[in-house]
């Protein structure tokens, strides 16, 4: 188990080192127009998780979410910290 923070520091520590095998290495790679369109299928996946599947679904639906949101994030140079001044 991991918090948002610490999953962020471990996206970010493997796009420095690029590990073989890593999907946030691909992912990154592809780019911003790929990451975005995973964002759109994942967020429509939690929707559908939320409205017709267990909360236990919809939870790992949201992490998948989450876990593509902070792609998206290195992939544009943003922070945690430039996310949290917003909320
Ligand atoms: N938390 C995640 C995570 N959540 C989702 N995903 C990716 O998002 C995909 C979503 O799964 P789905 O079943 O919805 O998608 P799918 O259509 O079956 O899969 P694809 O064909 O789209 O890959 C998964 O296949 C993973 O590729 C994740 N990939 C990695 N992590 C964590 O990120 C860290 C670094 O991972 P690597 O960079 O791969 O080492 C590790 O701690 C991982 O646990």
């Amino acid at each position: 188990m991991k918090t948002f923070d610490e999953l962020f520091l471990e996206l970010s520590a493997k796009a420095a080192e690029r590990p073989e095998g890593s999907g946030t290495v691909r992912e990154l790679d592809a780019g911003v127009h790929f990451i975005g369109k995973k964002i759109v299928e994942e967020a429509a996946e939690v929707w559908m998780a939320a409205e017709y599947e267990s909360d236990e679904n919809a939870a790992e639906e949201i992490s998948q979410l989450l876990y593509h949101l902070q792609v998206l994030m290195l992939a544009k140079g943003l922070t945690p910290a430039d996310v949290y001044r917003h909320l």
